[in-house]
């Protein structure tokens, strides 16, 4: 999961390969609910872990079920109907698939509640859902706005309800207030109660996964069209045991766009044909837009058919999450796209219909927006702007604006909190970039002298831009320790053998760790006598080629930053930011001594000194890939600067290399 202020996706050029997606949020926090209010002990399957998810759990610990995390599963047992804690504070974060149904579910179950969450939930409405509760004969108080979160929830008996008259709800706002219902009046289901929506109902997808997930439970609810519902007599939670969580079909929607945009053939596994969320049918709008998309129960297979896409108009009432795709989608069409019908937009995480409007349009876009509906006019090549998307902690807004990454001018797209995306799918980005091909990665090259600070350097560089880094240096450490534990030498007399081990050597960087053959040799490979024999087998030309093929593999998305000796000179030619590091040998001796006193390695300044300078000599004088600043380099010497001026100096250079406007945050020293 990428936790930084921003995440850079270079320009993309094509999708192939596999995707698995993580479980449905609307089935994992409705399963949830539905075992916690049961009886018996449910194992649920491929639940979705992310941020809505851990926040129903959490409340639902604190209500007093039991929850156990099994190898991919999660146990959970229910509490009969019956609560065990009958007083709490809830923190419901900004789900409301958490807060809706918690609210109804928790009105009737008797006890002293207080739900609340982030400012944004404090914004989304939730007045027609306590509305209906009070007309039942509920307790609610509004702790802050009347008819929005936070609420405090007073215990009532279930004989004092009032259902004998039909309870109204209104339905064209947000389905979950009839989701919330229909989950939590089972509880007091000592005759029949009836709910009529009032208004159109939107969403309905949502209410049939509701309507099948209680029938999957036990409870079974007549319904006359979309306006009436019944819950039957006597209906009793009952747990079914187990229970299998779809991938989630919102979630696809993004990679059967990719596949539309940019596939010869993506496979997108764990939703299919026959799902049963509503936002599968995005699978159709896609095709009307002119993916060629073939499909088994629980596989998809999409790829690129017509080009440009076809626009659309489209009444996308029944794909209301998924439909923002779309609106990324059209900019690759062959005319305006309207999207109709989504006033419910604007009471998500953040009011979608302006937020799309505004992103779209800084990426150069015309778009046209109502109080319901949403116009996007394709970009063309030349009308592309490289924009900072902004994504209002709405993990949708990020997730389809990663789409933009394959615009025609090849302008990379710079998305904005990239975190918000943990809310449904925490590993979006690295998914993405499994399964996609760059025109190149960004590579960000420090090299230089000994103990000049590199490492130090770009370790942070590479943490600020949530990229990968390549620690160069300890290749040739961990062969210098592979080669004395083979009893050679490092002279060419040995140079094949040393070259054959390190072109096979069993390594692998955990954690910052250095594992060969699974032994932890961090520690082992940081003296200065391993820093000796690494300058001594790195001047073996053959050595040196066949390490090269390892290093450029750690090129990746979203980019790399790379420290060593000859990044920038030899082994990233093209980086676009290629920085030469040094400080003063007093300086750097006096680091490297305080940096080996600190891990209780005894050592003199003196030798220290003479040792590095020894080093930098044989580096440099070396006949293959000297140390010596690329012809491009951009020189800095920290010897008077700090580690974090150092670093904003790096990142200032590489903002200045990027087509965005945002400056960083932080200043050049
Ligand atoms: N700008 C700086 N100011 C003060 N100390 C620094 C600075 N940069 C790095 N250091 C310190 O200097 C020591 C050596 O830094 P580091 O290990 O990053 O150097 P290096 O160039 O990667 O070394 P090597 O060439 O051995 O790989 C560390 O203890 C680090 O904290
Ligand atoms: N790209 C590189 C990186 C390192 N070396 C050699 O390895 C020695 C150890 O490197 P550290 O950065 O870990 O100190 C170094 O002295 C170089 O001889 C190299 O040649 N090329």
């Amino acid at each position: 999961m990428f936790s930084t202020e921003f995440l850079d996706i270079p320009p993309l050029t094509e999708a192939a390969g596999t995707v698995r997606l993580p479980g449905s949020k609307s089935i994992s926090n409705r399963v949830l609910l539905l075992a916690a209010l049961a009886s018996g002990t449910t194992t649920v399957h491929d639940l979705l872990d992310s941020d809505d998810t851990r926040v129903m759990l959490t409340a639902l610990a604190q209500l007093g079920c039991r929850i156990e995390q099994g190898d991919g599963t999660l146990r959970i047992t229910g509490l009969g109907g019956k609560l065990s804690t009958p007083q709490a504070k809830l923190f419901m974060g900004n789900a409301g698939t958490a807060m809706r149904p918690l609210t109804a579910a928790l009105s009737l179950l008797g006890g002293d509640f207080e739900l609340s969450g982030v400012p944004r939930m404090h914004e989304r409405p939730i007045g027609d859902l306590v509305d209906a509760l009070t007309q039942l004969g509920c307790h609610i108080d509004y702790l802050g706005n009347p008819g929005y979160p936070p609420l405090r929830i007073h215990p009532v008996t279930l004989q004092s309800l009032h259902l004998d008259a039909p309870i109204r709800v209104r339905g064209d706002v947000s389905s979950q207030f009839l989701t919330a219902l229909l989950m939590a009046l089972p509880l007091a289901s000592y005759r029949d109660i009836t709910i009529d929506v009032v208004g159109e109902l939107i969403s309905k997808p949502y209410i049939e996964i509701t309507l099948n997930l209680l029938a999957r439970f036990g409870i079974h609810v007549r319904r006359e069209g979309w306006q009436r519902f019944t819950i039957p007599a006597g209906s009793q939670y009952q747990s079914p045991g187990e229970i299998h969580v779809e991938a989630d079909a919102s979630s696809a929607s993004y990679f059967i766009a990719l596949g539309a945009i940019a596939s010869e053939g993506l496979r997108i596994e764990g939703v299919g044909a026959e799902s049963i969320q509503g936002d599968i049918r995005f699978v159709e709008a896609a095709a009307q837009m002119g993916a060629r998309i073939q499909s088994g129960p629980n596989w998809l297979q999409v790829s690129r058919g017509a080009w440009p896409l076809k626009a659309i108009t489209l009444d996308c009432n029944h794909i209301p999450d998924a439909a923002m795709t779309l609106a990324v989608m059209a900019l690759y069409a062959d005319g305006p796209t309207t999207l109709t019908n989504i006033a419910s937009w604007r009471v998500k995480e953040t009011d979608r219909i302006d937020a799309m409007a505004n992103e779209l349009a800084k990426l150069g876009a015309k778009v046209e927006a109502g109080p319901d509906f949403i116009r996007v006019f394709p970009l063309p090549a030349d009308g592309w702007r490289a924009a900072s998307i902004k994504t209002y902690d709405d993990h949708r807004v990020a997730m389809c604006f990663s789409l933009a990454a394959f615009n025609p001018a090849s302008i990379p797209v710079r998305v904005l909190d990239p975190h918000c995306v943990a809310k449904t799918f925490p590993d979006y980005f690295e998914t993405l970039f499994s399964v996609v091909k760059p025109l190149s990665v960004p590579v960000i090259c420090i090299d230089g002298p000994t103990a000049s600070g590199k490492g130090t350097l770009a370790v942070e560089v590479a943490h600020e831009l949530g990229y990968h880094y390549l620690d160069s240096g300890a290749l040739y450490r961990v062969t210098g320790l592979a080669m004395r534990r083979a009893g050679l030498d490092a002279d060419p007399a040995h140079e094949t053998q040393i070259a054959d081990l390190a072109r096979t050597l069993p390594l692998r960087f955990d954690a910052g760790k250095a594992m060969l053959a699974g032994e932890d040799v961090t520690d082992a490979i940081r003296s200065e006598a391993a820093g000796m024999d690494a300058s001594r087998v790195s001047a073996l030309p053959a050595v040196r080629a066949a390490l090269t093929e390892l290093q450029i593999s750690f090129r990746r998305l979203p980019g790399l930053v790379a420290d060593g000796r000859d990044m920038g000179t030899v082994i990233f030619p093209d980086a676009p930011l290629k920085v030469f590091l040094t400080a003063s040998a007093a300086q750097r001796a006096e680091r490297r001594h305080k940096q080996l006193i600190s891990k209780g390695i005894s050592t003199t300044l003196d030798s220290l000194r003479s040792d590095l300078e020894a080093r930098d000599l044989r580096d440099s004088s070396r006949s293959v890939a000297p140390l010596k600043p690329a012809e491009d380099a951009r020189r800095l010497d920290n010897s008077t600067l700090s580690i974090e001026q150092s670093v904003d100096q790096v990142l200032n250079w590489w903002q200045q290399a990027q087509p965005f406007q945002a400056a960083p945050t932080k200043a050049s020293p």
